[in-house]
């Protein structure tokens, strides 16, 4: 991703994590989030605390990679843009199939990126828009895939940050979005079916046309 961006990226060690700053005349800054949520959420808490507390606080949080897309609806190579950033996986098992955290009376299950920002991405990036799921466990299989499409209909993808960077941003009272490009059909498992590298090139793609988006998005807007 940071190809997307020209000119060298400056680095600034944080604790927990580094920054890998765009010059221009806003302000980007890259982190390596790694894999599943909680190191997504931890690595993201460090950059928006330290933001904060720098007195330069961030507008806006996007969390970006590749995913496993919900055929047909994301085939693999398409861009998908989160409207709706759901963890799958945050509940309890029962004898009546899972239960949310929101259905044991406490947590948060999703949030919401700003809708006119997910939109005008939409159609700059020609991304779809709609849930993406965040998973801390690869679907591997027909049956989960279908599990999750039954109770997350507008489905299109999942992956395993998503969530985590959200409730970052959500602590920081900073807006969130997610966009991933699909690299593989979420479904039994197929390492030979994996397509990473032209899904890295879709999403580099993609990110390159979301400054402009961005530089002219209002914050305050819904
Ligand atoms: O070995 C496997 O079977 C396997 C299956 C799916 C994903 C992995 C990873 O190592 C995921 C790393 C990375 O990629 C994102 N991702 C990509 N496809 C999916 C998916 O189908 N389900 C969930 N996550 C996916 C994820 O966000 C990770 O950052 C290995």
């Amino acid at each position: 991703m940071a190809a997307a961006f020209a000119g060298p990226l400056r680095e600034i060690p944080l604790p927990g994590v580094t920054l890998h700053r765009a010059g221009g005349a806003h302000r980007f800054d890259l982190v390596a989030a790694g894999v599943g949520p909680a190191l997504a959420a931890a690595r993201a808490a460090s950059a928006l605390t330290a933001a904060a507390i720098g007195g330069e606080p961030y507008d806006l949080v996007v969390s970006a990679g590749i995913a496993g897309g919900f055929p047909p609806d994301a085939p693999v190579g398409s861009l998908v843009v989160a409207d709706d950033i759901t963890v799958a996986d945050l509940g309890a098992d029962t004898a009546d199939g899972f239960v949310p955290v929101t259905g044991l009376g406490f947590g948060t299950v999703s949030h919401r990126p700003p809708e006119t920002l997910v939109r005008a991405i939409a159609a700059t990036t020609g991304g779809r828009a709609g849930t993406v799921l965040t998973v801390s466990t690869v679907t591997g299989t027909a049956a989960r895939a279908a599990e999750l499409r039954a109770r997350h209909p507008r489905a299109l993808a999942e992956a395993m940050e998503g969530f985590g960077v959200a409730e970052a941003a959500a602590t920081h009272g900073v807006p969130v979005l997610e966009l991933r490009a699909v690299s593989n059909p979420v479904g039994p498992r197929d390492r030979a079916a994996w397509r990473i590298g032209d899904a890295l090139a879709a999403l580099t793609e993609g990110f390159g046309k979301l400054a402009p988006v961005l530089e002219s998005w209002n914050p305050h807007e819904p």
